[in-house]
């Protein structure tokens, strides 16, 4: 049979298909070219089709359930999903369902099953629609929630929760003059200086993309970057770079930065972003624990971690992982920053950083870190910036940040930052 003509639903649902089915990760199926033959406009509808349908996955099975004697195979349920969730999010009816008859219309092994996706998404558009506000918020799987819910207690992961449901705003940091490109943007300037987009369309149709003059960044993930305080003329490694944003804000300020990373592909993409921005730093390729360049002035440490502070984003990695892989990360991250300690000039500064809800890749890292190097001492007063609040600092001296602060301006990724000096 003749491949059917790539959309946007059709495409989105091959992607729950992988995700749910084969434990992979969006990011990775995006980047070895899953969206490449839609547009760009499809490709950004493809993924946001998705990403509604992970994070409403809970309350779409529930519904489901009731007009489901047993679960349909993988592809069938994912095309009942995606519909349900569509449909709840306030998707034409007549559209839905007939796109989605005929994505499973089209598949070699469950046409036979179009009259059942039919029936049961037409049931949803008639009464499923009303309830599902009223449905139980989305709730982690128990693998990560149960850790979780030991490190912040029962409430706070139930706000975390409603942040990761809520999906996140586009969060941009501009190469300079953030007041100018806050007006330009009909964006919110937030305290720390990140401009803030509720409904920013296509990104790269947006001002100031094809000029450079900023770039895609969580407000949490800029805040490591104002800890280290890059000075003009500074030596600065920094040393899990890719794909760059943090690579970019250092060569901003004026430093003189080494980009590395483990992976070419993802190298190119901090090349490329440079290029797009105008700013330079000298790009390697290889391992962090074999580089052995400097000394430095500072060094920052983005360690590759478990990603679960960001969630919001990518709520396809509690699908896509089990956690199985967290222990070798996090004695990777430990023996990142001995080795990173053995790069810095005497009184040179390392901020350590994860993307990580979780303690063993955050407040864990800088206890043992102190307990591991005599003389080694937290750095508070780096925590003293515009816009960050008190009660993040940790008592080990570390910012912690969740999905759930700001909520009311539309929350931040979970980060953990501490700057270590010797
Ligand atoms: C959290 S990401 C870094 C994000 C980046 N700092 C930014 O702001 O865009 C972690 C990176 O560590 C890299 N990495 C993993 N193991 C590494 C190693 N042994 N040496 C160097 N880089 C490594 C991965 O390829 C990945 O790009």
């Amino acid at each position: 049979m003749k491949n059917p003509a790539p959309s946007a639903r059709r495409s989105a649902v091959h992607l729950l298909d992988q995700v749910l089915g084969e434990g992979r990760l969006m990011s990775d199926l995006i980047s070895s070219g899953a969206l490449d033959r839609l547009s760009p406009a499809d490709r950004a509808r493809a993924q946001r089709l998705a990403n509604d349908t992970l994070r409403g996955i809970d309350r779409a099975d529930r519904l489901l359930k009731r007009h489901l004697r047993k679960p349909p195979p993988l592809p069938v349920f994912n095309i009942l999903r995606l519909g349900t969730v569509e449909l709840c999010m306030g998707g034409d009816a007549h559209g839905v369902v007939n796109d989605m008859v005929a994505i499973a219309g089209s598949h070699p092994r469950y046409n036979n099953l179009k009259g059942l996706i039919n029936a049961v998404l037409r049931k949803i558009a008639a009464d499923g629609v009303r309830s599902w506000n009223d449905l139980r918020l989305p709730r982690l799987r128990s693998w990560l929630r149960d850790p979780l819910v030991q490190a912040w207690g029962a409430q706070p992961m139930l706000e975390m929760e409603k942040a990761h449901f809520a999906g996140a705003p586009l969060d941009i940091t501009p190469k300079a003059n953030a007041a100018l490109w806050a007006e330009k943007l009909n964006a919110t300037l937030l305290p720390t200086g990140t401009l803030r987009l509720a409904d920013p369309g296509q990104v790269s149709a947006l001002p100031g993309f094809d000029t450079g003059d900023w770039w895609v960044q969580d407000a949490a993930a800029a805040l490591p970057v104002k800890v280290l305080n890059p000075q003009p003329g500074e030596k600065i490694l920094d040393v899990c770079a890719a794909p760059g944003g943090k690579t970019l804000q250092l060569a901003a300020a004026g430093a003189d930065v080494t980009a590395l990373d483990i992976s070419a592909r993802r190298m190119e993409r901090v090349q490329e972003n440079l290029t797009r921005t105008g700013l330079s730093a000298t790009c390697l390729v290889g391992d962090a624990l074999e580089h052995s360049g400097g000394p430095y002035d500072a060094i920052l440490l983005d360690a590759p971690c478990s990603a679960t502070g960001t969630i919001r984003r990518h709520p396809d990695l509690p699908f896509a992982k089990d956690g199985s892989e967290f222990g070798e990360l996090i004695e990777l991250q430990s023996a990142m920053i001995d080795h990173a300690l053995t790069l810095l000039k005497p009184g040179g500064r390392l901020i350590f950083c994860t993307c990580s809800l979780l303690p063993d890749e955050g407040e864990c890292q800088v206890d043992e870190a102190l307990a591991r190097h005599e003389g080694l001492i937290v750095d508070r007063d780096a925590l003293n910036l515009p816009g960050v609040d008190p009660a993040w600092v940790t008592p080990e001296g570390g910012l912690r940040l969740r999905p759930d602060y700001w909520a009311e301006k539309g929350g931040m990724d979970g980060f953990f930052i501490a700057s270590l000096r010797r």
